[in-house]
């Protein structure tokens, strides 16, 4: 989804220095050659941690909360003016240090997981760094009153609203038990996507 909400915002940006190094994103999750890109990363890291590919791809155990949430971030970023759209990227600020947290952590915890599994996280470290600078460069030019400033903030406030009912959403199911449906049936009957139109 990341780089559907980057090309909307391309889509949406006249300025061509600023698409010339935001397009970067797009290559970065998709790949380009001599990169693999994130999403083949990310995948990985799935394997590593058990999931078929087949599996990850067809997008059927995503929770229905986590795609709602990961919509409202493309449908915001698709309908919003570019530089705000921009600002919503900066909870990646944060990012590198989840990221170098994981590498950390994890071969600890999951010794299990194969050093294959860590690219993704590796990759991003570099990536973060440089998109936040570009994002805040984008922030501190067009926030140039107190209004726009607190605009900008609630801005974050909802990107962080997004990442926090992916984390409720992924909470109730793994952790406290509770996936969608939990009182009706132990399938996991909840949509799978409709993306793929049968036209
Ligand atoms: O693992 C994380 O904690 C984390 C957080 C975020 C974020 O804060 O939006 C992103 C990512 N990872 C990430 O990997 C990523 O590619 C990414 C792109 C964006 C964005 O808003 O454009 N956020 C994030």
């Amino acid at each position: 989804m990341i780089p559907q909400k980057d090309a909307a915002l391309l889509a949406n940006c006249p300025d061509a220095a600023t698409r010339r190094r935001w397009v970067q994103r797009l290559l970065d999750h998709d790949g380009h050659t001599g990169d693999e890109g994130g999403i083949e990363a990310w995948l990985a890291l799935g394997e590593a941690v058990g999931l078929h590919r087949h599996t990850l791809l067809s997008q059927e155990r995503v929770l229905p909360g986590v795609r709602f949430a990961v919509d409202a971030y493309r449908h915001f970023v698709a309908q919003a003016p570019w530089q705000e759209a921009a600002i919503s990227s900066l909870t990646e600020l944060f990012a590198p240090l989840a990221h170098q947290n994981r590498l950390d952590t994890w071969p600890q915890h999951y010794p299990w997981i194969n050093e294959q599994g860590y690219r993704y996280f590796r990759k991003r470290l570099s990536e973060a760094r440089r998109d936040v600078e570009h994002g805040l460069e984008i922030a501190l030019s067009v926030c140039t009153t107190v209004a726009l400033q607190q605009r900008a903030l609630n801005i974050l406030q909802f990107k962080l609203d997004v990442l926090w009912s992916m984390l409720d959403a992924i909470t109730m199911a793994y952790q406290l038990d509770r996936p969608p449906y939990h009182t009706v049936t132990s399938e996991a009957v909840y949509h799978r996507g409709l993306e793929h139109s049968l036209y």
